[in-house]
């Protein structure tokens, strides 16, 4: 294989702008494997106010970000910022209680720099969860949608983390997308939920991201609407990007904590307190539901 797409050298030019080589995501990796004895095949990113996920976990590790070499810090209000080791309904879990995004300031590969850590750890499983505006008007604020399609706007103007050169090592220069959310775990979803009582408040849609930091416009919306989205938020499509380049199996969840404002007469305002504390009001249900459904994956 040629160097040129293989390289696991350090150096990077303008024209490459991947930030990690291979030994450097490994070094991570290593490091995770020598402070803990779990060896998880199962990962959760747990969006805005859902970081409570990792609090059901038994047997802990924790690794405040700041302790880990190279992981980024979180900055967001909702985002505890460490990386949660432990065991859920049996099964070695290792949990992000806070993700990292674009909007930050970090970029692209910074984003997704976990992702390829935990499929260095043996992780076989990613379940991304995030806090969403809905778009689609049959859903309602507290609604959960199992992600089934995704749009990436900042794809769309080359913010994509997989671009730059390819390490054959993680997977294909041309990954496919049309199966990023894996049909099966979407169906084993779709059965705990009704099994948990989460049934009646389930959806199965589109999640667009855009980059943030700012709410959409509501002509922006219309507008995300038209292309066929159902959710919106700033997070999640890298991670899945990075994720299935991998060959990871992915289940994606978005809670839907606030209706996006279609109407120029209303006097809703988008703002991140609401969504925190949507999530609060969810928390039980969302927690009764992921556990139970880890159980089976
Ligand atoms: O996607 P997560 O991290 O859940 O958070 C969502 O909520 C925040 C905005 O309220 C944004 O960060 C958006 O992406
Ligand atoms: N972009 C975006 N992200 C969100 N995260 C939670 N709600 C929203 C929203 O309405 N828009």
């Amino acid at each position: 294989m040629d160097q040129a797409a293989t390289s696991s050298s350090s150096s990077s030019s303008s024209s490459s702008p991947r930030r990690y080589t291979h030994e450097e995501y490994k070094e991570t990796a290593d490091w995770l494997l020598a402070h803990t004895e779990q060896r998880p095949k199962v990962a959760i990113i747990c969006g805005s106010g859902l970081g409570s996920l990792a609090d059901l976990l038994e047997d802990k590790t924790v690794f405040p970000y700041k302790d880990i070499p190279r992981f980024p810090t979180s900055t967001v209000p909702g985002h505890a910022g460490q990386l949660v080791f432990g065991k859920l309904q049996g099964r070695e879990c290792v949990c992000m209680q806070g993700r990292f995004h674009f909007y930050e300031g970090y970029d692209i590969q910074t984003v997704t720099f976990p992702v390829r850590v935990f499929f260095l750890l043996g992780v076989e499983t990613l379940i991304v969860t995030n806090a969403a505006g809905g778009l689609n008007d049959a859903y309602n604020e507290g609604d959960i949608m199992l992600i089934k399609d995704h749009i990436n706007l900042p794809g769309f103007a080359g913010q994509n983390p997989l671009c730059g050169q390819n390490d054959e090592r993680f997977g294909v220069r041309f990954p496919c997308m049309s199966d990023a959310y894996d049909r099966e775990l979407r169906a084993l979803a779709r059965q705990t939920a009704e099994e948990q009582g989460c049934g009646g408040f389930l959806q199965e849609g589109v999640y667009c991201m855009v980059a943030g930091p700012s709410y959409e416009t509501i002509a922006e919306c219309r507008l995300l609407r038209t292309l066929g989205a159902d959710t919106v938020g700033m997070s999640t499509v890298p991670e899945v990007l990075v994720a299935r380049h991998c060959g990871l199996r992915v289940l994606g969840l978005s809670l839907i904590t606030n209706m996006t404002v279609t109407d120029y007469d209303s006097n809703q305002k988008a703002n991140h307190e609401e969504v925190l504390q949507t999530t609060r009001n969810r928390t039980q249900d969302l927690e009764r539901f992921v556990s139970n459904l880890i159980a089976k994956i």
